[in-house]
């Protein structure tokens, strides 16, 4: 298996082989939350319009995403692991909307052969499903701030994957350290910083928390999101 390393959204945009797009803060932790909470399937969107525009048309039932980390007015919910956990996913079609996760995901759809998106939550589940497609190339994509910026918590989580998928065991712990120790947390801890809660911190680092993987497929065009248990 070839692994490359990859990053930010021109990163997504030329991956190829198996992708695993990877934002930890916080797209794919919200998303794994939703799952958990018996979320259907997740549509994931480029443009809030959109996601406005299919929740009008019935094709979702619950709006979920940030411009600029903050919750978009007239969605049912923001980008928040801690929100989504306190949310009623049963059943639902979520259409989720965010900054850098959801534009990995748009980007490398056209030509990924398999399409994952990944936090460090599902980190385990990912590589097995990774693995057992058995693929000659993986793509690990960081998608950082933005998509435009590198961020530790998308780098690192890059590097615990590989480390899986090479049949390591990787270091959780150290994995955690670091991210803690870097200048992403301080925001999740300011009370002045009301979109970004300290329970999110806790979900997003709490790697492995979940035994399913993110799996993208396109459905009449659009990436379309579900688990996938190995
Ligand atoms: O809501 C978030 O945590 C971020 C916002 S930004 O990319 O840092 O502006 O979005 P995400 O797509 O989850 O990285
Ligand atoms: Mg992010």
């Amino acid at each position: 298996m070839d692994i490359v390393v990859d990053s930010l959204l021109d990163g997504a945009r030329r991956a190829t082989g198996t992708v695993v797009v990877i934002d930890v803060f916080r797209a794919f932790t919200t998303a794994a939350v939703a799952f958990s909470r018996g979320a259907e399937k997740i549509i994931m969107v480029e443009a809030v319009a959109e996601a406005f525009a299919l929740r009008d048309a019935g094709i979702g039932s619950a709006c979920m995403g940030e411009v600029d980390a903050v919750k978009v007015e007239g969605f049912d919910l923001g980008n928040s692991p801690f929100e989504a956990s306190e949310f009623d996913f049963s059943g639902r079609t979520v259409i989720q909307r965010t900054s850098a996760g959801t534009q990995g995901v748009v980007a490398a759809l056209g030509r990924a052969h398999r399409l994952y998106a990944a936090a460090l939550v599902t980190a385990p589940a990912t590589a097995r499903a990774v693995t057992a497609g058995q693929p000659d190339r993986v793509t690990l994509v960081a998608m950082g701030r933005h998509g435009q910026v590198r961020t530790d918590e998308d780098d690192i989580c890059a590097i615990h994957l590989r480390n899986l998928l090479e049949d390591r065991t990787g270091a959780p712990a150290a994995v955690r350290d670091l991210i803690l120790a870097g200048g992403q947390i301080a925001e999740f801890r300011d009370p002045e910083v009301a979109h970004m809660h300290p329970g999110d911190l806790d979900i997003c680092l709490d790697i492995g928390r979940y035994d399913f993987a993110i799996r993208v497929t396109a459905e009449d065009g659009r990436p379309v999101a579900r688990i996938e248990r190995v």
